[in-house]
């Protein structure tokens, strides 16, 4: 298992340096590539924990791009040995035709944009809309399969994280949004009814994967899953705290402030048995796609090809596209 996420690692960062991603290194302190930005706090030489960000507009998606930026990412906080925890949350989106509020303006005006009119306008925060959907849309086999090598990568290295990881979920959170967030040892919610979490993959004529299924059913229990996942739910927060999806609702402003403070608590408690209870809770889940991750690829590649599955999305990719007119 080691090896061969090791290997794939090296592919990974191969990967990145030919493509010239990352694109600043501040000492220790703030390393970014194009679509995720990692901010270190703490003292020099002290225990230190990052903080990333997700920067991939319009909404976060987790396009293959991303997934590969963040694998190396992780990797890099992984391998250094003064951090041991990481927040997973969004940076500040903005999109299209609206123009961000200076930054001379109001701090609680700075995340929100201007209409043509020049209006104010708030925008819904998006912890990430889950997986690309044009990565699984009228492409070819090879690349589903890629594509899903680089998501089971992605699960398995956060569900398998030996740092203590926290999601500070500030936005909207469907799908590959909730397995991020599902992955961390805790969870924390802006308490925004705007934003919602869950697995919603029935209500796009898919089905989530049978990992991401034992991780819901991990974290919610066997019941609520069932019925969650049937349904396609997307909670908002005060219903995804109370079935457990997330661990904490707090204030928006409070988002950042309260996962620091729950993350110090985490993090007083020796490093070695922590980890040792984790692998003990989470390995047998793991191990059950390890053993056959493969196959899971190929079953993804032939599942998603199929007429039915691609006429699903399409009308799902229409429906988001039309949902404003
Ligand atoms: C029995 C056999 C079983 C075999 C099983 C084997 C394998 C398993 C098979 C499949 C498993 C797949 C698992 C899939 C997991 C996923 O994550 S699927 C993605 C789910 N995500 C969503 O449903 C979210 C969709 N998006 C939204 O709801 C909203 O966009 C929003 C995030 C709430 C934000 O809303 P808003 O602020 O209003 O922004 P817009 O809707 O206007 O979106 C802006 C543009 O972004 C595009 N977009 C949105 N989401 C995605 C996405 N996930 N991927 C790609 N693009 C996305 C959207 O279309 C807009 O584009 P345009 O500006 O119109 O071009």
């Amino acid at each position: 298992m080691a090896m061969a996420l090791r290997a794939a690692s090296r592919v990974l960062l191969r990967a990145g340096s030919r493509l010239g991603r990352r694109e600043a290194v501040d000492g220790a302190r703030r390393f970014a590539n194009k679509r995720v930005l990692v901010e270190t706090e703490g003292a020099a030489g002290a225990t230190r924990i990052a903080v990333m960000k997700f920067r991939n507009p319009p909404v976060n998606s987790l396009s293959l791009d991303f997934l590969t930026e963040f694998v190396i990412s992780l990797e890099k906080l992984e391998n250094d040995k003064s951090i041991r925890g990481v927040i997973l949350t969004s940076d500040s989106l903005k999109r299209g035709n609206q123009t961000k509020v200076a930054a001379t303006e109001k701090t609680e005006e700075k995340r929100a944009t201007r209409d043509h009119g020049g209006r104010l306008q708030e925008r819904p925060g998006i912890f990430s809309a889950g997986l690309d959907l044009l990565e699984m849309y009228g492409r070819n086999p090879a690349h589903y399969a890629e594509y899903w090598k680089a998501v089971q990568e992605l699960w398995l290295r956060l569900y398998l994280s030996s740092l203590t990881l926290m999601s500070a979920i500030n936005g909207a959170s469907p799908a590959g949004g909730c397995l991020l967030a599902i992955t961390c040892d805790y969870r924390i919610m802006a308490d925004n009814p705007k934003y919602t979490i869950g697995l919603n993959e029935s209500l796009l004529g898919i089905v989530a994967p049978f990992w991401l299924k034992d991780n819901y059913v991990n974290t919610i229990g066997h019941r609520a899953a069932e019925r969650a996942l049937q349904l396609g739910t997307l909670f908002p927060p005060a219903e995804a705290l109370k079935v457990g999806v997330v661990d904490e609702v707090v204030p928006e402003d409070q988002v950042h402030s309260k996962t620091l403070s729950v993350m110090a608590k985490w993090l007083a408690i020796p490093d070695h048995s922590r980890q040792l209870t984790k692998t003990m809770m989470r390995k047998a889940t793991a191990d059950n796609l390890i053993k056959q991750r493969e196959a899971d690829i190929q079953n993804f590649a032939s599942f998603i090809s199929r007429d039915s599955i691609q006429k699903s999305l399409h009308m799902y990719l229409e429906k988001l596209k039309h949902k404003k007119g």
